[in-house]
């Protein structure tokens, strides 16, 4: 097992404090695991268990956060389209206008993802989405 990050209480906080970023945030692990919230359409925490080997998308603007589950050890890998962008807003961010844009993308007639129908939410890995409830 690899050795704690330098300032790791400290990262977890920042990751655990609810935020968005202004782009597609994709994340695969390579080793552990961990939870990634992200906020429902009523404002509403959904929890994604992320393992290794699994990938996460997470839309441009989306409210979420992220903690270790319980081996407490994670590896994971973000991949970037272009050039790396790190800036993490912290909420409140309701007059950002990629949150806005979020927002609306919710309510579009061709809204997938977190509206409804989870299972086909782009944001679940496909082994996952077999073990959602069925309604
Ligand atoms: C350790 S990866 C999760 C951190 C996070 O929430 C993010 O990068 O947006």
């Amino acid at each position: 097992m690899p050795g704690k990050l330098a300032n790791f209480e400290e990262k977890l906080k920042n990751f655990f404090t609810e935020h968005m970023h202004a782009d597609e945030e994709t994340r695969y692990s390579l080793e552990g695991g961990g939870y990634f919230d992200v906020r429902d359409k009523d404002d509403k925490w959904l929890r994604i268990w992320i393992k290794e080997g699994d990938i996460i998308v997470l839309p441009a603007g989306i409210y979420h956060r992220f903690t270790l589950d319980a081996a407490n050890h994670v590896k994971l890998m973000k991949l970037f389209l272009g050039e790396p962008v790190w800036t993490v807003h912290n909420r409140p961010q309701e007059d950002h206008p990629v949150w806005q844009e979020y927002v609306k993308s919710l309510t579009d007639d061709n809204a997938g993802g977190l509206v409804g129908a989870p299972w086909t939410s782009p944001l679940l890995a496909n082994d996952k989405k077999k073990d959602w409830p069925i309604q």
